[in-house]
């Protein structure tokens, strides 16, 4: 176990360097939020609007950037506890750092193809399907690993 947390150990490198992007990733997404709004004068709250002279309104790019929000509290929640399950299985690091490399680059993807670029379908849900079946092996080797 000790082992395992070690900072020489690479397969707790690449464990804490790809989770440590979408914490910043995810945290990225309130500034694009707060961008939207104010791009498109569009506030939630009185007090907000009031500042910039308007009343409250919903616009399409903001909830946009919010719903790919609430797809990323969905989705990288539950992969935080499941990629943690997964490494104390000790997994090989070659396949872990793939998976863990794959989840992050298709995270950024599921972002940029609903709320900043907007792609046509199937390109969303291929950026969100993949690192939902990350989740999934991993749960079930987890699962499997630790199964009473
Ligand atoms: N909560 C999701 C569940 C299904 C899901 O996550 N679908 C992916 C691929 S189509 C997605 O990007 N959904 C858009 C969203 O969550 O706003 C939904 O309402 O769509």
């Amino acid at each position: 176990m000790d082992q395992l947390f070690s900072i020489e150990n690479p397969l707790m490198r690449a464990y804490t360097f790809y989770n440590s992007i979408l914490c910043l990733k995810m945290l990225a997404m309130s500034v694009l939020t707060a961008s939207q709004r104010m791009k498109n004068k569009a506030f939630a709250n009185p007090e907000d609007a009031i500042m910039q002279k308007t009343k409250p309104k919903v616009d399409e790019n903001v909830e946009r950037v919010r719903r790919a929000h609430l797809n990323d509290l969905e989705n990288i929640c539950v992969y935080f506890v499941a990629s943690f399950g997964y490494l104390l299985t000790n997994p090989s690091v070659a396949v872990a750092t793939m998976l863990f490399r794959v989840f992050t680059i298709c995270r950024i993807a599921h972002t940029l193809v609903y709320a900043v670029v907007v792609i046509p379908q199937p390109a969303r849900a291929i950026a969100w399907g993949v690192p939902y079946f990350i989740t999934i092996y991993m749960a079930i080797k987890t699962a499997m690993h630790f199964a009473l």
